[in-house]
């Protein structure tokens, strides 16, 4: 495995994981189910791993966004129901009546496309539908009550050969402190939901955010992703309803030490010029690691001393200005706690002028994880 001979790691705190889901579970209605959101690797942490860690704290599903993540987990002995969150090809409905897993559709074309498809193939078992309303996301999902009342009744034939399995949405405010767009969404919702005069098994509006801070509308089932990773979807907006534990960390080891004489320069493009002499250390992370250019002027974490880095990040490496001389394969922190002082993943997306999701599912393939429980 590319990675498996290197220091420079993702380390996943699966107690942490565990923790933020039991701190959930406890604060939800009793009877909302918990589908824990592993889609984008787990968010860049392992989708297996969080999975498992999920379902051992109450998880009762799991939601992705592409076909290939729902077969992955059922693959890996995931018998638990998996919703696919974004539009999958109907040429693909055999497979996923076949392997059990369920589908967000959004308009009638895929559902006579796909029936068609599943009537050529002889397939008996039903395939399970949710069905996606766009109540102001404006991605996927069915617009009006005309449209939505229509991929009902087709649902509901006797011969369909879909399950009727849930109803959702999605909110594109809910982690912001201004409710307006929230509750016209959540107005867009009653009003679609109205048609449907017997609702599926699976009711659904819930993200992290959702569930957070505008409990009142969970449906039967939260969609819970950025906050089972610690992570808090509003960034520094809003304060959570309960401690949100970081699950993810990084680290690497000092693979060089060099005295740099006044005057002398770092990296491409010179750009770096010491201005008296300094100690400068080689991290071997760079941008092929998902650890941004955009980072050049952050720092990271060295004996629990902030150390700039000086000059252009590499694909691969990244030079820091050590506080004083320090041996090679000292331990670098670039996400985490180091003696009283804490980088987090906020804190690089902010630097970076993005959001903390992007930065943990932007972590390359290439840097290995190691986990803790
Ligand atoms: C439909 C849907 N439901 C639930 C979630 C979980 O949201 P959370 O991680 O905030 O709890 C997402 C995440 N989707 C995305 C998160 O960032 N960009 C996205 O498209 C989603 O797209």
């Amino acid at each position: 495995v590319i990675g498996e001979h290197r220091h420079t790691q993702v380390t996943v705190d699966l107690q942490a994981i565990k923790t933020n889901i039991s701190n959930e579970m406890a604060q939800k209605d009793e009877l909302t189910e918990l589908w824990a959101v592993v889609k984008a690797n787990g968010y860049g942490h392992g989708i297996i791993q969080v999975a498992q860690a999920a379902k051992e704290a109450g998880a009762t599903g799991f939601c992705v966004a592409i076909l290939d993540e729902a077969l992955a987990l059922r693959a890996a002995g995931f018998a638990e129901p998996i919703l696919v969150l974004g539009i999958t090809e109907p040429e693909y409905a055999p497979l996923v009546a076949e392997k059990d897993i369920s589908l967000a559709v959004g308009t009638q074309d895929w559902l006579t496309t796909a029936a068609a498809i599943l009537a050529a193939n002889q397939v008996t078992t039903p395939l399970h539908v949710h069905l996606a309303l766009d109540t102001g996301m404006g991605r996927i999902g069915f617009q009006t009550p005309e449209e939505l009342a229509t991929a009902v009744t087709t649902l509901r034939q006797p011969q369909s050969p879909f399950d009727f399995e849930g109803i959702f949405t999605h909110f594109a405010t809910a982690d912001q402190a201004d409710d307006t767009y929230f509750t016209h969404q959540l107005n867009n919702w009653k009003h679609l939901i109205a048609v449907v005069d017997e609702l599926p098994r699976y009711v659904h509006v819930s993200n992290s955010a959702t569930s957070l801070w505008h409990q009142a509308c969970n449906g039967n089932m939260v969609r819970f992703g950025v906050a089972l990773y610690g992570l808090n979807p509003s960034g520094r907006e809003l304060s959570a309803p309960y401690p949100l534990q970081p699950a993810l960390s990084l680290t690497a080891r000092l693979t060089f030490v060099k005295r740099l004489a006044r005057g002398k320069s770092v990296s491409y493009g010179a750009t770096y010029t010491a201005a008296q002499d300094e100690w400068i250390g080689t991290v071997p992370i760079g941008y092929a690691d998902g650890y941004e250019r955009r980072l050049q002027g952050f720092h990271v974490l060295v004996d629990g001393e902030f150390c700039e880095i000086v000059g252009r990040v590499c694909m691969d490496q990244l030079m820091v200005r050590l506080p004083h001389e320090v041996p090679v394969g000292a331990k670098v922190t670039l996400v985490g706690t180091d003696g009283a002082r804490t980088i987090s993943l906020q804190d690089i997306a902010d630097y970076c002028g993005t959001i903390h999701y992007e930065i943990a599912c932007g972590l390359a393939p290439r840097v290995p994880r190691v986990y803790i429980d």
